[in-house]
């Protein structure tokens, strides 16, 4: 199939959006915003470090791909649009899978409403996917790593460590319990991105959206906000078979797995009763997982308290490019 072809077949034929003005078809999109902030972000998905096309289907690679970039725009509070999509296609790789990246990414913008509104098409060595996404927010209502305060309860949606378990057992022959669910959760995370729109009426949150662990995640937190943090071991929401896994993989994968896609954030105590109905109207589980320390721990450090009570440091340590 050549450019024109794919390009004429991926085309949405109705586009949902009413701020869009041209999609695909031009030099470039356009779409009209005056009311509310903007809020945009890339991700790159590149085969055999994000995906691998031995271990999941191209619908799922199409779904995940998009699915972690609609994840930013949720981390901002803001409501996902737009997407434009770069793909780097491989010989390899044919017209069916091809579509089947596409049809993926469509299942995941219908479930939040986006629009396709252009992108570019290239043939190269290796599959990789590179997204934009475009969403809006209410006019300074962006939610920031940098939101943080001394006194903050700490929180968490979901379960942690799930995706991470998931590609474990895509890559192994094991029998596992409850086998599909984690591997769906690293196959098609599903965004909290309902949620993360309904904190508008909170005073303050800061959020984050956990792509490359919690230990990463909170790390920046603290860094932005320029406080300290203390986590409890023991509040990590887990799913209940996650036992099964040993304890040095569970400790692994629940603070430095990451791909869960959960959010993690922190809001003032006096708006936490708050944030769980909002939590509870959308079928959202929430946990809190610890505190902003108080202004005389200086440092800028997450802690973690495990059993023996005893602080250690929690290290931003997780999934880094370049650092292997
Ligand atoms: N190559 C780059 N060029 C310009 N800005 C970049 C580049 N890579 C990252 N950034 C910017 O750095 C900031 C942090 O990006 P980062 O990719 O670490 O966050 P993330 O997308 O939330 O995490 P992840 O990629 O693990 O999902 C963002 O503002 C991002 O736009
Ligand atoms: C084939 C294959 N190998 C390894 C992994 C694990 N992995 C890749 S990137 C990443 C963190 C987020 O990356 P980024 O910072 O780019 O968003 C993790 C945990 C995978 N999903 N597939
Ligand atoms: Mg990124
Ligand atoms: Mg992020
Ligand atoms: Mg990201």
């Amino acid at each position: 199939m050549d450019e024109f072809t794919f390009i004429d077949q991926i085309k949405q034929s109705l586009y949902k959006q009413p701020a869009l003005v041209k999609g695909i078809g031009d030099d470039a999109a356009v779409f009209r915003q005056s009311a509310q902030d903007i809020v945009t972000a890339a991700d790159t998905l590149v085969e055999d470090v994000h995906f691998s096309r031995a271990l999941m289907d191209a619908l799922y690679i199409g779904y995940r791909a998009l699915a972690a970039n609609i994840s930013d725009i949720a981390a901002m509070g803001a409501a996902p649009a737009f997407y434009l999509v770069s793909i780097v296609i491989p010989d390899s790789c044919s017209d069916e899978e091809l579509n089947d990246i596409y049809k993926g990414m469509s299942y995941a913008a219908s479930d939040h409403r986006m629009d396709l509104i252009g992108g570019d098409t290239v043939s190269g060595n290796e599959l990789s996917i590179a997204i934009t996404v475009i969403g809006f927010v209410n006019r300074k209502q962006a939610r920031l790593r940098s939101a943080a305060e001394p006194g903050d309860v700490l929180f968490v949606t979901g379960t942690l460590g799930d995706a991470a378990a998931g590609f474990h057992i895509l890559n192994s022959n094991k029998f596992y319990k409850d086998s599909s669910y984690y591997m769906d959760r690293h196959r098609m995370p599903q965004i909290r991105s309902a949620f993360a729109k309904q904190l508008e009426p909170l005073t303050r949150v800061a959020l984050n959206d956990i792509s490359d662990g919690l230990a990463n995640e909170a790390n920046e937190i603290a860094e932005a906000s320029h406080v300290s943090l203390t986590i409890y071991e023991n509040q990590l929401p887990v799913r209940d078979s996650f036992e099964q896994f040993s304890e040095e993989e569970q400790h692994k994968w629940k603070l430095y797995g990451g791909e869960d896609f959960e959010l993690l954030g922190a809001v003032p105590e006096s708006e936490w009763e708050q944030l769980k109905s909002i939590a509870a109207r959308n079928s959202t589980p929430l946990t809190a997982i610890g505190y902003a320390n108080n202004r005389e721990n200086k440092d800028h450090h997450v802690w973690l308290v495990d059993d023996s009570h005893t602080p250690k440091r929690l290290m931003k340590k997780g999934y880094t490019h370049r650092s292997r």
